[in-house]
């Protein structure tokens, strides 16, 4: 084994790459083709199509019942799907079961967190890394306590006990332990204070230095394009709007319907 590959600069399980290597390298991370999902008879995707290249953050931006939950959801395999394709890393994914997405290298901070409230900080990060047999957990956790400086302090106490925005920092840093190539995030700043919003969103963006490629989905469009490269806008199952995100938020349509002004 290198120095290199002993103490890596990196939490993602993708390396920095040098320059022969990077042209070689997928770009594309996830290509999303005309997917689509229903629930009975309502159908909730009605042919999507995006993709998120490798190092990008990318948002999907979108009101209420639009379908960013079940578009995450079909990604990460818990929800089934109805047509279309999924490719991750040059791989259709589209049966792969759920459990086996994961240690393909898709990670994903689900809404609503589910944290193990009985269970130390510490236990649930490591419910993160179950997956893994390699030697750097130890070090990767350290990296998300240096991400967190909370988690770290409070590491032995009841996950329960922690308020809604440091349960947040918590699923995000459990889903890091996965080191994934991809990670999916449902709308972290929901329920959040707007000061603990900008906190998500702040550990949020420096996982672009981590070489960790972001997939986050939020109804809070600003916040959520202020930090990403592009994005992308659904409503009712359809993509209604795409481009690099400051576009986007300069986009009179996209300003009036999510961004309130
Ligand atoms: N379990 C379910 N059973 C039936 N319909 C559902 C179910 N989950 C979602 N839907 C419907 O599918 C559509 C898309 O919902 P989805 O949760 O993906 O939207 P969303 O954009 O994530 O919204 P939210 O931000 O409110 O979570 C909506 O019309 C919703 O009512």
């Amino acid at each position: 084994m290198t120095d290199h590959m002993q103490k890596p600069e990196i939490i993602s399980a993708e390396p920095p790459l040098n320059a022969a290597e990077q042209s070689k390298a997928p770009k594309v991370l996830l290509d999303v083709k005309d997917l689509t999902s229903s629930y009975g008879r309502i159908q909730a995707l009605k042919g999507v199509s995006l993709h998120v290249n490798v190092g990008e953050i990318v948002t999907l931006v979108g009101g209420n019942g639009a379908g960013k939950t079940t578009l995450l959801r079909s990604i990460s395999g818990v929800q089934p799907i109805t047509g279309g394709s999924i490719t991750f890393r040059d791989k259709d994914i589209s049966a792969l079961p759920a459990h086996k997405r994961v240690p393909n290298g898709i990670g994903q901070s689900p809404e609503g967190r589910q944290i193990f409230g009985p269970l130390s900080i510490e236990d649930n990060l490591m419910l993160g890394a179950y997956t893994r047999k390699d030697d750097l957990i130890d070090y990767d956790l350290d990296r998300v306590y240096k991400m967190f400086s909370i988690l770290k302090e409070r590491r032995k106490t009841a996950a329960g006990g922690l308020s809604g925005g440091q349960q947040q920092m918590l699923a995000i840093g459990r889903a890091l332990m996965a080191r994934p190539r991809l990670l999916l995030l449902d709308e972290p700043s929901m329920g959040l204070a707007p000061i603990l919003v900008d906190q998500i969103l702040e550990a949020i963006a420096s996982l672009k230095e981590e070489a960790v490629t972001v997939f986050l989905v939020e109804q809070n469009a600003f916040a959520a394009l202020s930090i990403a490269d592009r994005g992308y806008v659904i409503e009712t199952g359809k993509i209604t709007a795409s481009g690099n995100a400051k576009d986007l938020m300069e986009d009179d349509a996209v300003r009036e319907a999510y961004l309130g002004v």
